[in-house]
């Protein structure tokens, strides 16, 4: 685990939500180009909701990738877009062609291959991708992104995007960013509620593992690494953390 890493607890999802907020107007002003690689699973409802209400937000700049996408239908509710789509998009806050979508028609492999040209598309002219801001979700298990514990994924240095056929969490054919992809990025944010997620951010935060976990294994090459936690998911963390409160 990075030692440059800054654990930000929260008194509830809201206070959390409302500074993943303010972190992307920070992050994205005065840019003319955003690149912005969002999760799936509960991200999608925290965002949701708190994104339309955030003041200053400007995204026209905005190009929206996604760190992992289920190779379903956009119309599925299992679909990451699909999601960010039903709930975003009708509020103007972002355009469809904002965001950089899998083909949930190819197969999974060709899917992998098509979405790593849609991802290179969006840095021309550089060899490897550098997004601005990675958020990352974290499973009870101490995957992130479709990134498992003891996959052969994790080895992948090669590729920008690759394919998974037998995801342990269903559906199992998904498409995901590699971790150098992700530890090439600006900023990292990894962000977790709940007490179900308690017992493994202790082991990705406080243990050295010979084995590590997917998520422990995120450690930005030149960029920042944050947690944002709430109180429940920081729980069995005995290591310094920030406590904030912004409401
Ligand atoms: O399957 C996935 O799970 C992780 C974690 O989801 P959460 O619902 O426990 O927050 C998510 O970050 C990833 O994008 C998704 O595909």
């Amino acid at each position: 685990m990075s030692s440059s890493h800054q654990i930000c607890v929260f008194s509830s999802p809201a206070e959390l939500a409302l500074s993943l907020t303010q972190l992307l107007v920070h992050e994205s002003q005065g840019t003319c180009s955003f690149r912005l690689a969002l999760s799936g699973g509960s991200l999608v409802q925290l965002l949701s909701r708190e994104l339309p209400k955030t003041a200053g937000l400007n995204t026209a700049g905005w190009k929206v990738a996604f760190c992992d996408e289920r190779l379903v239908p956009f119309s599925d509710p299992e679909s990451t877009y699909g999601e960010y789509k039903r709930q975003l998009v009708p509020l103007g806050l972002l355009s469809e062609s904002q965001f950089v979508t899998i083909d949930p028609a190819l197969p999974v492999e060709e899917a992998a291959v098509d979405y790593t040209k849609k991802v290179r598309e969006l840095f021309p002219g550089d060899d490897h991708p550098v997004f601005d801001l990675v958020i990352l979700g974290i499973g009870p298990d101490g995957h992130t992104a479709s990134l498992f514990p003891g996959h052969p994924l994790l080895q992948v240095t090669d590729k920008v995007v690759a394919p998974i056929s037998d995801s342990p969490k269903p559906p199992p054919q998904r498409v995901t960013l590699t971790l150098p992809v992700i530890n090439a990025a600006k900023t990292v944010v990894f962000v977790a509620t709940g007490e179900g997620k308690a017992a493994v951010l202790k082991r990705i935060l406080q243990e050295e593992e010979s084995d590590p976990l997917p998520a422990a294994r995120v450690s930005p090459v030149h960029g920042k690494l944050l947690w944002f936690l709430d109180e429940p998911a920081a729980r069995e963390l005995t290591c310094p953390v920030e406590k904030h409160s912004v409401l």
